[in-house]
């Protein structure tokens, strides 16, 4: 097809979403995922589950691991108060020209920071090249096998503090087996298990949030 799916994504939203409405961005790519193309955004099921872990955690400063096409990202930027912002990292190029364009449609830029590169090159920069301290929350949605080596890459870097929360996206489906098994077992976690579903479909998938208790 002439079109990638990510631009038919963006397509959608700038046919049905109106201009600075984070919410119709929401909803315009739910539609078009759940009746046109399925797509591996976060979704609306699981959405709402990050949406009130957002919303408990209350975070000043969040990272997003693979932002792909910014459908998370909008979801967590439009519940983020003035002065709090979101850091997202997509190594796929296409993908983070799409995300931009998402974000600007839905009028949220000035409380996302979307980087280019990959994770484990760009993690241990967080400190130097943002001045964060450490992320009061980490949504990670990226390649599945990563999840376990930047979340001890975060530790290394001293990002991860005292009641950091880890949100995992796809625990069950496609599955972070390595990851699971640390967060579940690690005495420095406390780890909980939200079942849901993998987005727009009814196979079992879940997020799992785990607290992180200090050294
Ligand atoms: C991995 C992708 C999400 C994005 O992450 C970027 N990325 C990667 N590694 C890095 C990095 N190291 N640094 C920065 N960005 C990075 C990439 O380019 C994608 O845009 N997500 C998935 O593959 C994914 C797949 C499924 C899924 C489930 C059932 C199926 F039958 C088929 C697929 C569901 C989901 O909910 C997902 O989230
Ligand atoms: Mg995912």
């Amino acid at each position: 097809t002439r079109t990638s799916r990510p631009q038919r994504i963006l397509k959608a939203v700038q046919r049905k979403a109106t201009v600075g409405d984070p919410q119709s961005v929401i909803t315009a790519i739910d539609h078009f995922c759940r009746h046109r193309e399925w797509a591996m955004n976060v979704g609306d099921e699981k959405g709402s589950i990050l949406d009130s872990v957002v919303n408990e955690v209350s975070p000043v400063t969040v990272l997003e691991l693979g932002t792909y096409c910014g459908y998370s990202t909008v979801r967590i930027a439009r519940l983020l108060p003035p002065g709090a912002c979101v850091i997202t990292l997509e190594f796929n190029p296409d993908y983070a020209a799409i995300a931009r364009q998402v974000i600007k449609w839905s009028g949220l830029e000035d409380k996302v920071q979307l980087v280019e590169g990959a994770s484990g090159d760009w993690i241990p920069w967080m400190k130097e090249h943002f001045g964060v301290q450490a992320f009061d929350l980490v949504f990670l949605d990226h390649w599945k096998e990563r999840y376990l080596p930047d979340t001890k890459l975060l530790e290394e870097c001293g990002l991860i503090q005292k009641g950091t929360v880890l949100l995992a996206d796809n625990v069950i489906c496609p599955g972070t087996p390595d990851y699971l098994e640390y967060v579940r077992n690690s005495p420095h976690y406390n780890s909980q298990y939200y079942r849901s579903h993998l987005e727009y479909t009814k196979a079992e998938d879940g997020l799992e949030k785990s607290v992180f208790l200090g050294y």
